[in-house]
């Protein structure tokens, strides 16, 4: 943890050694004043101008106040720098997450982790780091005075402090659990929120939001509950800080006098000690409070830690995009057999098939025969557990990712569209497209009309998720922007809500178009885009059963008859 801390305080060491080094002399020049009244106060008695002390305590003034401000604009502005730099190293990190990562969390808490868990940072870089270190050193410097001064007293000082310690050591653990349970609690609650909010019309509709309400009260419950008991440990470290250093007073005291009246100690070296066990008071205090608080960032520090141990994609630029007119791509699986975890059943028993360059082909099959998984594992999202997936004739494990992705043309069946405006949603893939190629496929879509409809064009705001746009629409946007991308294969998972019949035409017009240039894969509901594919894949339970075209397979698979007959969408146009 402490590695972590230091990975991102490090970059910043030298404006927190400024920041550190401005607050001792804050305090110094907090110090010299009473030097200087004393001075003042002479020479009132003595008749003497007071001219020059009282510009001196002026300056001293405006000098304390203007260091210690600076001071703590340098550290507060360094504590900043770590929280960003840690937001920063988090969110690269979250976008690289590999989708078996993603499957196995909750995308709140992981939100959490990058908004509230790093702004426990702030404190721990400023108070705690800080704390540590000028308090450490005072009381480094304290103790080996004390040990010049009367080395028996010092043992006897250090017995109560380590009696202190080996409290301050049960306390600490209980400190840190508990903050971690109160943060815990915090993603807790960011993971329902956003199971809610992403799904607000649904629990409306259900008439589920009290049992919500309960859930996301529960968790701010148990947040509060730990962060008390988190408070409640802190303070009793800072009383048994302090109760300490009032035994180790006593106790010098006794066990001094014990010494002055045997003589191993003249009484000034008993004043100078206790004088001492005064001083320590304040960087004990300083040492055990950094070390409490180091404790609620540590939590947090952990729950970073732990998102950043989740399986991530290596780091990489982006790769541009194919140029007009690039070769369409083939593709291969031979004996794909994959599962979606190691406690799951394969979802793939050994699928095999070659698709040529151009063409369209078509992906049909009973729910869960594992269709969509097929696109899945060729833009890489999971990687087969045996078997060979190659694109161009080279395995997809051999490919740089980015290159292989920018490829790939994917339109997704389920929320295929980002809050934002219809330009950003256009641009996702391709953010260089011109204003032409936009237009261009905008029209093959059939979204110009909407576009005509809509007073603020292409910078309308869409939405969470585009719930200002139809469902057909949805699925043209994600069209339309995977066609900016101008790729070499083109995945296109229909949708199996029902297009109007002259959208559903013209999109298939439009499908069939580029297919003419690219290769094309359709994951199909719909018996119109079954009967113009160039061939077509039946899957049953993780295999492919038969190919060939609607024709071929009406007569020789009986499956693939029965789909037709019964399953698939009716036929529009
Ligand atoms: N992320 C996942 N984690 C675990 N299991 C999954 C995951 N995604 C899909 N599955 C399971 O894998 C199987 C195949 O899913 P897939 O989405 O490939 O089916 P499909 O043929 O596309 O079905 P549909 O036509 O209903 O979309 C299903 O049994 C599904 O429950």
């Amino acid at each position: 943890m402490w590695r972590l801390l230091l990975g991102y305080v490090r970059p910043h060491r030298w404006a927190l050694l400024a920041g550190a080094l401005l607050s001792l002399v804050t305090g110094a020049t907090g110090l010299l004043l009473p030097l200087v009244a004393r001075g003042l106060i002479g020479d009132l008695a003595h008749d003497r101008s007071i001219t020059w002390p009282l510009l001196a305590m002026a300056g001293l003034v405006v000098a304390n106040a203007a260091v210690g401000a600076l001071g703590s604009y340098v550290l507060r502005r360094t504590a900043e720098s770590v929280v960003l730099g840690a937001r920063r190293a988090l969110s690269s990190y979250l976008l690289r997450l590999r989708i078996t990562a993603v499957d196995r969390s909750e995308p709140g808490d992981l939100m959490a982790r990058i908004t509230s868990d790093t702004t426990l940072l702030r404190e721990v870089t400023t108070d705690s780091l800080v704390a540590l270190g000028t308090g450490g050193l005072t009381l480094v410097a304290t103790v080996v005075l004390m040990g010049v001064v009367d080395p028996v007293l010092l043992g006897v000082t250090l017995a109560v402090i380590a009696g202190a310690g080996t409290v301050l050591g049960a306390i600490v653990p209980r400190i840190n659990r508990a903050s971690r349970r109160a943060q815990d609690a915090v993603g807790v609650m960011g993971a329902s929120l956003e199971r809610i909010l992403g799904a607000l019309r649904t629990v409306k509709a259900s008439g589920a939001e009290h049992r919500e309400e309960r859930t996301l009260h529960e968790a701010a419950e148990e947040s509060w509950r730990q962060s008390v008991s988190a408070a409640k440990w802190s303070a009793a470290a800072g009383n048994t800080a302090g109760l300490a250093m009032q035994i180790a007073f006593i106790t010098v005291l006794a066990v001094g006098g014990a010494r002055v009246a045997t003589g191993a100690i003249d009484v000034g070296t008993l004043v100078a000690f206790l004088l001492y066990v005064f001083y320590l008071m304040s960087p004990i205090q300083q040492v055990v409070g950094a070390v409490t608080q180091y404790q609620t960032g540590a939590a947090a520090l952990a729950r970073i830690q732990e998102a950043l141990r989740l399986p991530a994609e290596p780091p990489a630029g982006p790769a541009p995009l194919p140029t007009a007119g690039a070769e369409p791509a083939t593709l291969a699986f031979t004996d794909v057999r994959f599962r979606y975890a190691d406690d799951l059943p394969y979802v793939h028993h050994g699928v095999s098939f070659d698709i040529p360059a151009r063409g369209m082909t078509a992906f049909v099959g009973p729910s869960g025969a594992g269709k969509t998984t097929v696109f899945s594992l060729i833009e890489r999202f999971y990687d087969p557990g045996s078997g060979v997936i190659t694109l161009d004739g080279c395995a997809l494990a051999d490919w740089d990712l980015p290159r292989l992705r920018s490829a790939i043309g994917y339109v997704e069946q389920d929320a295929p569209v980002l809050s934002g405006s219809l330009r950003d949603n256009l641009l996702l893939g391709n953010p260089e497209a011109d204003e032409d190629a936009v237009t261009e496929v905008l029209r093959t879509t059939r979204l110009d009309g909407l576009l005509a409809r809509l007073p603020q064009g292409l910078d309308t705001l869409v939405g969470h998720r585009g719930t200002k746009l139809s469902g057909g629409e949805r699925q043209r946007v994600a069209i339309a922007r995977a066609l900016l991308r101008r790729p070499r294969l083109l995945l296109l998972d229909e949708a199996t809500s029902q297009l109007d019949a002259v959208n559903e035409a013209a999109l298939r017009d439009t499908v069939a178009d580029v297919a003419r240039s690219t290769t094309v894969l359709v994951v199909a509901h719909r018996l119109s885009t079954v009967t113009m594919a160039d061939r077509i894949v039946v899957m049953d339970a993780g295999r492919v059963r038969a190919m060939g075209t609607h024709r071929e397979l009406v007569d020789a698979d009986p499956l693939y008859a029965e789909l037709a007959a019964t399953q698939f969408l009716a036929t529009a146009g």
